[in-house]
């Protein structure tokens, strides 16, 4: 069984590839098998070392989106593609549109070691 940190990893972490071309989301989103059963709407991707992303969990605690206390924000801007699925997809075709940005990430951690499981947010 997948743990939630390498659900995670698989999700979202991408590093040492900052792609630009149109077809990154459409690729990803298969091969990281987030179109299986439905195309999953919407999926970031971060272009930093593991490490980088690991330590976002020793920044402070802020609220996350679901009200749970254990999010963490980026100290400082981190590589990303969104990937959103278009109007116009039809499963089991999922199309995605790639965006690439620089954004501070928002996790949420847990466990012990104390590892992102959830991603929150790119602002
Ligand atoms: N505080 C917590 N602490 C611990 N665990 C927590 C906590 N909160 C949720 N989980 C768990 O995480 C799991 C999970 O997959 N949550 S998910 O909301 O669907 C993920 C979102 C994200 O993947 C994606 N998204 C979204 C925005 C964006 O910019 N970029 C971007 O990629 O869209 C998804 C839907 O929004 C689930 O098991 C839930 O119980």
């Amino acid at each position: 069984k997948e743990s939630r940190t390498m659900r995670f990893q698989r999700q979202h972490m991408d590093p040492g590839n900052f792609p630009n071309n149109p077809t990154y989301c459409n690729v990803m989103m298969k091969r990281r098998h987030m179109t299986q059963g439905r195309c999953k709407p919407v999926n970031t991707f971060v272009h930093e070392p593991l490490v980088d992303v690991q330590a976002v969990c020793l920044e402070r605690n802020i609220t996350c989106k679901n009200g749970q206390p254990n999010c963490h924000q980026s100290p400082s801007s981190m590589r990303v593609t969104d990937c959103r699925l278009t109007s116009g997809s039809k499963y089991p075709n999922c199309a995605y549109r790639t965006s690439q940005k620089e954004r501070y990430i928002i996790v949420a951690c847990e466990g012990n070691p104390y590892v992102p499981v959830h991603f929150d947010a790119a602002v």
